[in-house]
Protein backbone atom coordinates (compact mmCIF):
# COMPACT_ATOMS: atom_id res chain seq x y z
CA UNK A 1 0.00 0.00 0.00
CA UNK A 2 1.13 3.66 -1.19
CA UNK A 3 1.20 6.29 1.89
CA UNK A 4 1.88 9.48 2.76
CA UNK A 5 3.36 9.99 6.64
CA UNK A 6 1.53 13.22 7.96
CA UNK A 7 2.37 14.99 10.71
CA UNK A 8 3.49 13.26 14.74
CA UNK A 9 0.08 13.41 16.73
CA UNK A 10 1.62 11.81 19.48
CA UNK A 11 5.37 10.28 21.05
CA UNK A 12 5.26 8.22 23.80
CA UNK A 13 7.91 6.61 25.59
CA UNK A 14 9.46 4.34 22.90
CA UNK A 15 8.23 5.45 19.46
CA UNK A 16 6.58 8.52 17.71
CA UNK A 17 2.78 8.08 15.96
CA UNK A 18 2.18 10.03 13.05
CA UNK A 19 -1.00 10.60 10.98
CA UNK A 20 -1.09 9.05 7.58
CA UNK A 21 -2.76 8.67 4.33
CA UNK A 22 -3.40 5.89 2.01
CA UNK A 23 -3.76 6.71 -2.06
CA UNK A 24 -6.91 6.13 -2.11
CA UNK A 25 -7.14 8.52 1.11
CA UNK A 26 -8.01 6.29 3.94
CA UNK A 27 -7.00 8.09 6.99
CA UNK A 28 -4.70 5.58 10.29
CA UNK A 29 -2.00 6.71 12.59
CA UNK A 30 1.31 4.92 12.02
CA UNK A 31 3.48 4.36 14.84
CA UNK A 32 7.75 4.59 14.26
CA UNK A 33 10.67 3.82 15.56
CA UNK A 34 14.19 3.23 14.20
CA UNK A 35 14.64 -0.46 12.57
CA UNK A 36 17.11 -1.10 14.78
CA UNK A 37 15.25 -0.39 17.74
CA UNK A 38 11.96 -2.07 16.84
CA UNK A 39 12.48 -4.90 18.90
CA UNK A 40 9.23 -3.86 21.10
CA UNK A 41 7.21 -2.30 18.11
CA UNK A 42 7.59 -6.05 16.07
CA UNK A 43 5.88 -7.75 19.77
CA UNK A 44 3.34 -5.49 19.92
CA UNK A 45 2.73 -5.84 16.30
CA UNK A 46 2.59 -9.83 16.62
CA UNK A 47 0.10 -9.41 19.38
CA UNK A 48 -2.05 -6.49 17.74
CA UNK A 49 -1.98 -8.32 14.37
CA UNK A 50 -4.01 -11.55 15.93
CA UNK A 51 -6.64 -9.31 17.88
CA UNK A 52 -10.32 -8.13 16.38
CA UNK A 53 -12.29 -6.00 18.38
CA UNK A 54 -14.15 -2.76 18.42
CA UNK A 55 -12.70 -2.24 21.63
CA UNK A 56 -9.27 -2.61 20.80
CA UNK A 57 -7.39 -0.40 18.56
CA UNK A 58 -7.91 -2.07 14.96
CA UNK A 59 -4.65 -3.18 13.33
CA UNK A 60 -3.88 -2.30 9.44
CA UNK A 61 -0.54 -3.60 8.95
CA UNK A 62 3.57 -2.79 8.97
CA UNK A 63 5.91 -1.14 6.86
CA UNK A 64 9.49 -0.02 6.52
CA UNK A 65 10.23 3.47 5.21
CA UNK A 66 13.12 5.46 5.18
CA UNK A 67 13.52 8.72 6.68
CA UNK A 68 16.54 10.90 5.75
CA UNK A 69 18.79 7.95 6.10
CA UNK A 70 17.08 6.16 8.34
CA UNK A 71 15.33 3.08 7.97
CA UNK A 72 12.14 3.07 9.79
CA UNK A 73 9.70 0.14 11.21
CA UNK A 74 6.32 1.76 10.89
CA UNK A 75 3.19 -0.25 12.41
CA UNK A 76 -0.23 0.92 11.09
CA UNK A 77 -3.44 1.01 12.62
CA UNK A 78 -6.86 2.82 12.81
CA UNK A 79 -6.95 6.21 13.50
CA UNK A 80 -8.33 7.44 16.84
CA UNK A 81 -9.56 10.66 16.50
CA UNK A 82 -10.02 12.32 19.71
CA UNK A 83 -7.15 11.31 21.39
CA UNK A 84 -6.46 9.84 24.25
CA UNK A 85 -8.67 9.62 27.63
CA UNK A 86 -6.29 11.56 29.22
CA UNK A 87 -7.09 13.92 26.62
CA UNK A 88 -10.86 13.62 26.62
CA UNK A 89 -10.51 14.38 30.19
CA UNK A 90 -8.60 17.42 29.94
CA UNK A 91 -11.05 18.73 27.28
CA UNK A 92 -14.06 18.33 29.89
CA UNK A 93 -12.14 20.15 32.53
CA UNK A 94 -9.98 18.12 34.17
CA UNK A 95 -12.54 15.49 35.25
CA UNK A 96 -15.02 13.69 33.27
CA UNK A 97 -18.31 13.53 35.30
CA UNK A 98 -19.64 9.85 36.23
CA UNK A 99 -21.71 8.79 33.41
CA UNK A 100 -19.19 9.53 30.99
CA UNK A 101 -16.18 7.52 32.99
CA UNK A 102 -19.02 4.94 33.62
CA UNK A 103 -19.71 4.79 29.13
CA UNK A 104 -15.69 4.73 28.96
CA UNK A 105 -14.90 2.58 31.68
CA UNK A 106 -17.92 -0.08 30.55
CA UNK A 107 -15.56 -0.19 26.89
CA UNK A 108 -12.59 -0.97 28.59
CA UNK A 109 -13.75 -3.90 30.39
CA UNK A 110 -15.15 -4.83 27.46
CA UNK A 111 -11.75 -4.76 25.54
CA UNK A 112 -10.31 -6.38 28.97
CA UNK A 113 -12.65 -9.07 28.86
CA UNK A 114 -11.57 -9.75 25.45
CA UNK A 115 -8.51 -9.40 25.57
CA UNK A 116 -8.06 -11.57 28.98
CA UNK A 117 -10.33 -14.89 26.83
CA UNK A 118 -7.56 -14.82 24.42
CA UNK A 119 -4.41 -15.14 26.62
CA UNK A 120 -3.31 -11.39 26.49
CA UNK A 121 -2.87 -9.17 29.38
CA UNK A 122 -2.31 -5.90 28.66
CA UNK A 123 0.34 -4.54 31.22
CA UNK A 124 -0.07 -1.11 30.71
CA UNK A 125 -3.87 -0.05 30.94
CA UNK A 126 -3.78 3.93 31.77
CA UNK A 127 -5.61 6.55 30.21
CA UNK A 128 -2.75 7.24 27.91
CA UNK A 129 -3.21 4.22 26.59
CA UNK A 130 -6.78 3.93 25.91
CA UNK A 131 -8.30 5.97 22.45
CA UNK A 132 -11.17 7.61 21.18
CA UNK A 133 -12.52 7.18 17.62
CA UNK A 134 -15.68 7.90 16.62
CA UNK A 135 -17.32 4.73 18.57
CA UNK A 136 -16.01 4.88 21.59
CA UNK A 137 -12.99 4.00 23.64
CA UNK A 138 -10.10 1.44 22.35
CA UNK A 139 -7.63 -0.12 24.45
CA UNK A 140 -4.20 0.53 22.42
CA UNK A 141 -0.19 0.41 23.06
CA UNK A 142 0.94 -3.04 23.09
CA UNK A 143 3.94 -2.65 23.75
CA UNK A 144 4.25 -3.83 27.26
CA UNK A 145 1.67 -6.77 26.97
CA UNK A 146 2.05 -10.48 26.71
CA UNK A 147 0.34 -13.62 25.98
CA UNK A 148 0.92 -15.78 29.05
CA UNK A 149 -0.82 -18.72 28.12
CA UNK A 150 -2.42 -20.76 24.82
CA UNK A 151 -5.62 -20.80 25.27
CA UNK A 152 -5.45 -24.15 23.02
CA UNK A 153 -3.05 -25.62 23.82
CA UNK A 154 -2.71 -24.61 27.59
CA UNK A 155 1.00 -23.74 27.02
CA UNK A 156 3.32 -21.16 28.56
CA UNK A 157 4.35 -17.90 26.45
CA UNK A 158 7.82 -17.27 26.63
CA UNK A 159 6.81 -13.84 27.52
CA UNK A 160 4.74 -15.21 30.85
CA UNK A 161 7.42 -14.10 33.36
CA UNK A 162 7.92 -10.64 31.99
CA UNK A 163 6.79 -7.80 34.26
CA UNK A 164 6.46 -3.66 32.76
CA UNK A 165 3.87 -1.14 33.11
CA UNK A 166 3.98 2.28 34.39
CA UNK A 167 4.41 2.42 38.08
CA UNK A 168 1.64 4.52 39.84
CA UNK A 169 -0.79 2.00 38.34
CA UNK A 170 1.07 -1.39 39.04
CA UNK A 171 -0.75 -3.72 41.20
CA UNK A 172 1.14 -4.28 44.17
CA UNK A 173 2.06 -7.58 43.08
CA UNK A 174 3.94 -6.18 40.05
CA UNK A 175 5.67 -3.65 41.89
CA UNK A 176 6.79 -6.28 44.08
CA UNK A 177 7.91 -8.06 40.98
CA UNK A 178 6.09 -11.38 41.35
CA UNK A 179 4.16 -12.02 39.17
CA UNK A 180 1.52 -10.09 36.34
CA UNK A 181 -1.54 -12.05 34.88
CA UNK A 182 -5.18 -10.58 34.49
CA UNK A 183 -5.72 -9.27 37.87
CA UNK A 184 -2.94 -6.77 37.38
CA UNK A 185 -4.73 -5.44 34.57
CA UNK A 186 -7.71 -5.03 36.49
CA UNK A 187 -6.22 -3.23 39.63
CA UNK A 188 -4.79 -0.32 36.87
CA UNK A 189 -8.37 -0.25 35.30
CA UNK A 190 -9.19 0.87 38.88
CA UNK A 191 -6.61 3.18 38.49
CA UNK A 192 -7.42 4.02 35.39
CA UNK A 193 -11.30 5.53 36.74
CA UNK A 194 -9.51 7.26 39.42
CA UNK A 195 -7.34 9.20 37.26
CA UNK A 196 -10.98 9.55 35.04
CA UNK A 197 -12.42 11.33 37.79
CA UNK A 198 -9.44 13.44 39.46
CA UNK A 199 -7.68 14.63 36.31
CA UNK A 200 -4.71 13.09 38.39
CA UNK A 201 -2.30 9.93 38.84
CA UNK A 202 -3.69 7.56 41.92
CA UNK A 203 -1.35 8.40 44.56
CA UNK A 204 -1.08 12.05 43.74
CA UNK A 205 1.05 12.77 47.12
CA UNK A 206 3.83 10.60 46.75
CA UNK A 207 6.80 12.68 45.26
CA UNK A 208 9.15 10.30 44.38
CA UNK A 209 8.54 6.81 42.05
CA UNK A 210 10.54 4.46 44.44
CA UNK A 211 8.40 5.90 48.04
CA UNK A 212 6.04 5.06 45.00
CA UNK A 213 6.37 1.61 44.56
CA UNK A 214 7.85 0.61 47.73
CA UNK A 215 4.17 2.04 49.14
CA UNK A 216 2.24 0.09 46.35
CA UNK A 217 4.73 -2.89 46.88
CA UNK A 218 4.70 -3.01 50.85
CA UNK A 219 1.91 -0.89 52.81
CA UNK A 220 -1.38 -2.07 53.08
CA UNK A 221 -3.05 0.55 51.67
CA UNK A 222 -4.90 1.33 49.00
CA UNK A 223 -4.77 4.72 46.38
CA UNK A 224 -7.71 6.93 47.62
CA UNK A 225 -11.34 6.69 46.54
CA UNK A 226 -12.78 10.04 44.94
CA UNK A 227 -15.35 10.67 47.87
CA UNK A 228 -17.32 12.57 45.19
CA UNK A 229 -17.98 9.35 43.20
CA UNK A 230 -21.31 7.54 43.72
CA UNK A 231 -21.00 4.31 45.95
CA UNK A 232 -21.82 2.03 42.73
CA UNK A 233 -18.54 3.88 41.79
CA UNK A 234 -16.76 3.10 44.75
CA UNK A 235 -17.77 -0.05 44.76
CA UNK A 236 -16.74 -0.52 41.38
CA UNK A 237 -13.52 0.66 42.42
CA UNK A 238 -13.44 -1.60 45.37
CA UNK A 239 -13.96 -4.85 43.34
CA UNK A 240 -11.31 -3.66 41.11
CA UNK A 241 -8.42 -2.21 43.88
CA UNK A 242 -7.77 -5.05 46.32
CA UNK A 243 -4.73 -5.95 47.40
CA UNK A 244 -4.97 -9.75 47.07
CA UNK A 245 -4.89 -10.32 43.30
CA UNK A 246 -7.39 -13.52 43.81
CA UNK A 247 -9.80 -11.59 45.46
CA UNK A 248 -10.09 -8.79 42.37
CA UNK A 249 -12.98 -9.13 40.00
CA UNK A 250 -12.73 -10.11 37.25
CA UNK A 251 -13.75 -8.73 33.57
CA UNK A 252 -15.76 -11.07 32.52
CA UNK A 253 -17.78 -10.06 36.59
CA UNK A 254 -16.90 -6.67 35.98
CA UNK A 255 -18.72 -5.97 32.80
CA UNK A 256 -22.03 -7.25 34.77
CA UNK A 257 -21.23 -4.53 37.85
CA UNK A 258 -24.55 -2.27 38.24
CA UNK A 259 -22.31 0.83 37.78
CA UNK A 260 -21.76 0.23 34.29
CA UNK A 261 -24.87 -2.03 34.10
CA UNK A 262 -26.98 1.32 34.68
CA UNK A 263 -25.35 4.41 33.94
CA UNK A 264 -23.49 3.41 30.76
CA UNK A 265 -27.23 3.57 29.47
CA UNK A 266 -27.01 7.45 29.72
CA UNK A 267 -24.75 7.37 26.19
CA UNK A 268 -23.30 10.54 25.46
CA UNK A 269 -21.94 10.72 21.82
CA UNK A 270 -18.07 10.91 21.84
CA UNK A 271 -18.20 13.79 19.97
CA UNK A 272 -20.23 16.38 22.59
CA UNK A 273 -17.93 15.27 25.37
CA UNK A 274 -14.25 15.33 23.40
CA UNK A 275 -14.72 18.50 22.51
CA UNK A 276 -14.09 19.51 18.95
CA UNK A 277 -10.67 18.31 17.31
CA UNK A 278 -8.72 20.55 14.27
CA UNK A 279 -10.19 19.38 11.12
CA UNK A 280 -7.06 16.70 9.45
CA UNK A 281 -6.96 19.04 6.39
CA UNK A 282 -6.20 22.17 9.06
CA UNK A 283 -3.54 19.88 10.56
CA UNK A 284 -0.99 19.64 7.76
CA UNK A 285 -1.62 15.99 7.01
CA UNK A 286 -0.12 16.21 3.51
CA UNK A 287 3.09 17.57 4.78
CA UNK A 288 5.53 15.16 5.82
CA UNK A 289 7.41 15.16 9.73
CA UNK A 290 10.15 18.19 9.94
CA UNK A 291 12.75 17.79 10.94
CA UNK A 292 12.36 18.63 14.69
CA UNK A 293 10.01 15.79 15.25
CA UNK A 294 12.41 13.31 13.97
CA UNK A 295 13.94 12.62 17.77
CA UNK A 296 12.47 8.92 18.30
CA UNK A 297 13.62 8.29 21.82
CA UNK A 298 15.91 5.87 22.72
CA UNK A 299 15.99 2.51 25.12
CA UNK A 300 18.24 1.59 27.75
CA UNK A 301 19.05 -1.46 29.11
CA UNK A 302 19.85 -2.31 32.91
CA UNK A 303 20.79 -5.18 34.46
CA UNK A 304 18.62 -6.31 37.87
CA UNK A 305 18.78 -8.67 40.28
CA UNK A 306 16.77 -12.14 41.39
CA UNK A 307 14.92 -11.33 44.28
CA UNK A 308 12.10 -9.67 44.71
CA UNK A 309 13.42 -6.69 46.98
CA UNK A 310 16.50 -6.26 44.65
CA UNK A 311 14.10 -6.05 41.57
CA UNK A 312 11.50 -4.00 43.28
CA UNK A 313 15.29 -2.01 44.49
CA UNK A 314 15.95 -1.56 40.98
CA UNK A 315 12.89 -0.75 39.42
CA UNK A 316 12.25 2.26 41.62
CA UNK A 317 16.07 3.12 41.13
CA UNK A 318 15.77 3.32 37.27
CA UNK A 319 12.49 5.05 37.51
CA UNK A 320 14.43 7.66 39.74
CA UNK A 321 17.53 7.64 36.81
CA UNK A 322 15.20 7.96 34.08
CA UNK A 323 12.64 11.22 34.52
CA UNK A 324 13.12 14.23 36.59
CA UNK A 325 10.34 12.98 38.27
CA UNK A 326 6.84 15.12 38.34
CA UNK A 327 3.30 14.07 38.11
CA UNK A 328 3.09 15.32 35.31
CA UNK A 329 6.14 13.63 33.41
CA UNK A 330 5.38 10.30 35.13
CA UNK A 331 4.16 8.21 32.24
CA UNK A 332 7.43 6.16 32.58
CA UNK A 333 7.05 2.80 31.14
CA UNK A 334 8.76 0.00 32.54
CA UNK A 335 9.95 -3.22 30.88
CA UNK A 336 11.32 -6.20 32.31
CA UNK A 337 12.40 -8.79 30.21
CA UNK A 338 12.67 -12.63 31.07
CA UNK A 339 16.06 -12.62 31.07
CA UNK A 340 15.89 -10.24 34.07
CA UNK A 341 17.39 -7.50 31.87
CA UNK A 342 14.85 -4.17 32.62
CA UNK A 343 14.54 -2.04 29.35
CA UNK A 344 13.22 1.64 31.12
CA UNK A 345 12.51 4.24 28.44
CA UNK A 346 11.84 7.80 28.76
N1 LIG B 1 -4.31 4.82 16.97
C1 LIG B 1 -4.05 6.06 17.41
N2 LIG B 1 -4.81 7.12 17.03
C2 LIG B 1 -4.55 8.36 17.48
N3 LIG B 1 -3.53 8.67 18.33
C3 LIG B 1 -2.74 7.67 18.75
C4 LIG B 1 -2.94 6.32 18.31
N4 LIG B 1 -2.01 5.55 18.88
C5 LIG B 1 -1.24 6.35 19.63
N5 LIG B 1 -1.67 7.64 19.55
C6 LIG B 1 -1.05 8.80 20.22
O1 LIG B 1 0.34 8.57 20.33
C7 LIG B 1 0.75 8.54 21.73
C8 LIG B 1 1.85 7.51 21.91
O2 LIG B 1 1.39 6.23 21.49
P1 LIG B 1 1.74 4.92 22.30
O3 LIG B 1 1.24 5.04 23.71
O4 LIG B 1 1.24 3.75 21.53
O5 LIG B 1 3.34 4.97 22.26
P2 LIG B 1 4.40 4.29 23.22
O6 LIG B 1 5.74 4.81 22.82
O7 LIG B 1 4.23 2.82 23.19
O8 LIG B 1 3.95 4.88 24.62
P3 LIG B 1 4.29 4.43 26.12
O9 LIG B 1 5.18 3.23 26.03
O10 LIG B 1 4.94 5.65 26.69
O11 LIG B 1 2.96 4.17 26.78
C9 LIG B 1 -0.54 8.24 22.48
O12 LIG B 1 -0.49 8.70 23.81
C10 LIG B 1 -1.58 8.97 21.64
O13 LIG B 1 -1.57 10.36 21.95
Amino acid sequence: MEWTRGHVIGRGATATVSIATSRSGDVFAVKSVELSKSEFLKREEKILSTLNSPFVVGYIGSDNTRYNSTIMFDLMMEYARYGTLVDATHECGGRLDESMISHYTSQIVQGLKYLHSTGIVHCDIKGRNIVIGEDGAKISDFGCAKRIKNPVEGLRDDQEASIGGTPAFMAPEVARGEEQGFPADIWALGCTVIEMATGDLPWPNLSHPSSLLYRIALSEELPEFPAFLSDKAKDFLNKCLRRNPKERWTATQLVKHPFLEELSSVKKSTKETAGSPTSILDQGIWSFIDESESQYNQSRTYSTLNSPNQRLKQLSMNSGLMVNWNWEDSWLTIRDSEDNNIRSVQ
